[in-house]
């Protein structure tokens, strides 16, 4: 029987136990487990094609893992599908971030704010105050996301005109937009300047620690191949290589094990 300490502790993880998933005969992920704090700032980090985001997928519900389960502050998630794992509080983005570049970076967010009722054919034809009072909730929420991320300057600029590290930005916000608890962020800082690279991780920070309307701090799991700034910002890493667990532990303990430094560039990190 579990202690009751330790359901406590489930309750406030995302636990991925014995997770396993080939393609076509190649075994990409084995027997992967380990648990993050939801409230935490996390990060996931390996070489090239060790299967961060395979995991991500898995993780989200957007591949089905062979075998293994995903569970997220105490609810097992392994055989919901995306949506749903959504819905219990778990969000993400994209390593390409999936906006719709000539919409605007308001309407951007808009689009990603869950179970719009202006969707339904009977939304199409009756506009009631309910559905006019949803848009007027959603579109209140997106403009305080935009200003807490500093965006609202470009909100009704066309998302495709976008730098890249403002795309990084509103894909951050659409995530938002479904009030998760955490947020699995896949690399926040790749093709982003190293000013906007500090802004996002300041953004990051305040989102950890009050979230965006102080409803409550968000926590993240990061996927990053830039290791300075990740570490900089997580309390913790997990370090998966061809597959497998390989380490986990502070950024400092992980980033000087040996194991680590030999898989990313044969020790030259
Ligand atoms: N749909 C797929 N079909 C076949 N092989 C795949 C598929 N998706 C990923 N792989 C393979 O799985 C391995 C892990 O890929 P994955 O993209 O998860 O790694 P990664 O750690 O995210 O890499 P990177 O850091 O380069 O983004 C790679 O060898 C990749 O070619």
């Amino acid at each position: 029987m579990s202690h009751p300490d330790t359901i406590a502790a489930a309750d406030r993880q995302l636990a991925v136990e014995g997770v396993s998933k080939s393609f076509g005969g190649v075994q990409v992920l084995t027997d992967i487990g380990f648990s993050v704090p939801v409230s935490g700032l996390s990060g996931l980090i390996g070489p090239n094609g060790a299967g961060k985001s395979t995991l991500f997928s898995v993780v989200s519900g957007f591949q089905p893992g062979d075998a293994g389960r995903v569970s997220f502050a105490g609810r097992d998630l392994s055989r919901m599908g995306p949506v749903e794992r959504v819905r219990a509080g778990l969000g993400r983005t994209f390593q390409v971030p999936r906006v719709f570049g000539s919409l605007s970076v308001r309407q951007n967010l808009a689009a990603a704010a869950p179970g719009q009722a202006g969707e339904t054919l009977a939304g199409v034809f009756f506009r009631g105050a309910r559905i006019r009072r949803q848009e007027a909730e959603i579109a209140a929420r997106a403009d305080g996301i935009l200003e807490f991320l500093n965006l609202a300057r470009v909100a009704d600029k066309p998302a495709g005109g976008l730098s890249g590290g403002q795309r990084k930005l509103l894909e951050l916000g659409r995530a938002l937009m479904v009030r998760p608890k955490m947020i699995l962020l896949d690399e926040p800082f790749a093709g982003v300047n190293p000013v906007l690279i500090e802004e996002i991780a300041d953004r990051i920070r305040a989102i950890r620690e009050t979230g965006v309307d102080g409803s409550g701090g968000i926590g993240f799991l990061i996927v990053e191949h830039n290791l300075p700034s990740l570490s900089a910002l997580v309390e913790r890493m997990i370090v998966i290589d061809r597959g497998r667990l390989l380490a986990q532990g502070t950024p400092q303990a992980v980033l000087a094990d040996a194991r680590v430094r030999e898989a990313y560039m044969g020790g030259a990190v």
